[in-house]
């Protein structure tokens, strides 16, 4: 294979990854030149993480071998020998939240022997920052860093043990679109430097905006390595499902727009959601929400903006200062999540880690965890009837799974994330709330699980998407924009991205306001 002339800076041939009797990689290859931004893509499960642990010297390939400009990879448990070689920004983070910016900087490798010399420290700390263009307190606690002050921390970290390689794993997951800009800034700045990047998304448009070469893995091996100028984003999109009918990301208006069958939704059909006054001091202004059967209502916003804060108060997870909330005409004590699941609201969180899953349990567990007193009579959990579950969820979500008895630890993130769905589904509820529920998911699978999203709706139930994603705001009939605590815009169908990413920036376009399309009478707006 033809490289530049200079060696790649990490190499890996013909590796081989089994977990029992998974195959994770399967004589999976992978170079990145230096100074280059290399996107590696692939769906759910396809080995991409894998590859970064091996790459990172966290797990010991089966077979094959891992190089660095040429030379062989440190031995295994050579933690420093690895970090000075290679560092990955996780979506989550790896620094230690109560201490310092400066403690974490040299974290396990203080300046000089015996006493820590704490002022000397944080003056290294400070040049250190300031060496990347990093404008952070070096006495700040970890834990108030923003998401994109931690990456930039977690960057400088790397860059000044010696990487000339980082490695992101979906780091714009949790950024807002400034933030996202910044970051991409920030990289951009040094590449110039020399610093080659693996970049890993689901977001095929950040491929494009940053990368320029792109490799896709699928279902454990390398299937194509290619310039990213001149492959059509259908191409990448067929490599990656190993099909073309995958649609291409942007597209999933074809899921939106396909008809669908919806029960009467008539102006007296019956809401199945209806917020009266809801409000929570400091997040969001009181608010008047219905929503109607067969209806996704989407409540868009940037960080911080309320959206969530709204989600997270309809299902129960905080107690609002006030006013009343109801499912199908049924008042709901507000602030507790078991009333809110018995009243009919199933819930898909953000953060499927804190709040989603049980790790060490199986998936058909997972997947049952709301429903268990309908899996055998008087109380008891009849094992049969839940796998049995578990595997009608395994199909009809498209979950990559050894079974239902696996582990979830040892799934992908993104079928993690349709686990967490398969729960949230399980009690068939009358409204579904759900927190950007494709983070971390792929290409394919997010539009199945915009589809199953609007098959909720399709059955007679309600939807809410809170979510930032175009992608996952695509699929709804009517949109709210929250921006600083209020609802600043309302969109029916026929929205443009820019009035959609304009009205979430705070920026509200003359004549959005409830004209965009079919708007008549839904929110009773004391905000609008
Ligand atoms: N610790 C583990 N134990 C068992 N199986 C595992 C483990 N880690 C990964 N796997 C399996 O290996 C395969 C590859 O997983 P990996 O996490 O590398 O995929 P990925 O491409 O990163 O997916 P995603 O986009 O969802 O994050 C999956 O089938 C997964 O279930």
């Amino acid at each position: 294979m033809a490289e530049a002339e200079q060696p790649a800076v990490v190499r890996a041939q013909g590796i081989v990854k089994r977990f029992g009797p998974t195959v994770a990689l399967d004589h999976a290859r992978l170079a990145v030149r230096p100074g280059e931004a290399h996107a590696l893509v692939g769906r759910n499960g396809a080995g991409k993480s894998t590859l970064v642990s091996v790459l990172t010297g966290m797990e010991r390939p089966d077979e094959g071998e891992v190089t660095f400009a040429g030379e062989s990879a440190p031995g295994y448990g050579d933690t420093a020998a690895w970090q000075r070689k290679v560092a990955c920004v996780y979506q989550k983070s790896m620094v230690v939240p109560d201490l310092t910016v400066a403690e974490n900087l040299y974290l396990n490798r203080f300046p000089g022997a015996g006493r820590i010399r704490w002022r000397a420290l944080r003056e290294d700390a400070r040049a250190l920052l300031s060496e990347y263009g990093v404008e952070v307190d070096p006495q700040a606690r970890a834990k108030d860093l923003s998401v994109e002050q931690r990456q930039f921390v977690e960057i400088a970290r790397a860059l000044s043990f010696g990487a000339r390689l980082i490695i992101l794993d979906e780091p714009t997951a949790q950024l807002d679109a400034g933030g996202i800009d910044r970051l991409f800034a920030k990289l951009l700045e040094l590449r110039r430097q020399g610093v080659a990047f693996l970049f890993i998304s689901h977001h095929l448009q950040e491929v494009y905006e940053l990368c320029d070469t792109v490799t896709v893995f699928r279902d454990a091996r390398h299937v194509l390595t290619a310039p990213v100028a001149g492959l059509p984003k259908e191409e990448l999109v067929a490599a990656m499902t190993g099909d073309d009918g995958g649609a291409p990301e942007g597209d999933s208006r074809a899921v939106a727009r396909a008809p669908v069958a919806r029960k009467e939704a008539g102006p007296d059909g019956e809401p199945v959601l209806r917020t009266e006054g809801l409000a929570l001091e400091g997040e969001f202004d009181p608010l008047d929400l219905v929503v109607r059967p067969g209806e996704v209502l989407g409540l868009a916003g940037a960080t911080a903006s309320g959206n969530t804060a709204v989600g997270e108060t309809l299902v129960g997870l905080r107690k609002p200062a006030g006013g009343r909330l109801s499912v199908r005409g049924r008042p709901v004590r507000p602030g507790s999540v078991p009333h809110a699941i018995d009243a009919g609201i199933g819930y898909v969180p953000e953060d499927r880690h804190d709040q989603g899953l049980v790790l060490g349990r199986s998936v058909a567990e997972n997947a049952t965890l709301t429903v268990t007193d309908q899996l055998g009579p008087y109380g008891t959990v009849l094992p049969s009837r839940t796998r049995a579950f578990a595997q009608r969820m395994i199909t009809s979500l498209d979950i990559k799974t050894s079974g239902p008895s696996q582990p979830v630890s040892g799934l992908s993130g993104g079928n993690q994330q349709k686990v967490v769905i398969a729960r949230a589904l399980a009690r068939e509820p009358s409204v579904l709330v759900a927190i950007r529920p494709t983070a971390g998911v792929d290409v394919k699978s997010k539009d199945a699980l915009l589809g199953v999203v609007r098959d909720v709706a399709a059955s007679g139930s309600g939807a809410v998407i809170v979510s930032d994603e175009l992608d996952d705001l695509r699929v709804c009939d009517r949109i709210l924009a929250f921006f600083h605590g209020r609802v600043v815009a309302e969109f029916g169908s026929g929205w443009s991205d820019r009035q959609l990413v304009a009205a979430m920036e705070g920026i509200t376009e003359p004549g959005t306001n409830g004209t965009a399309g079919d708007t008549e009478d839904r929110t009773e707006g004391r905000q609008t």
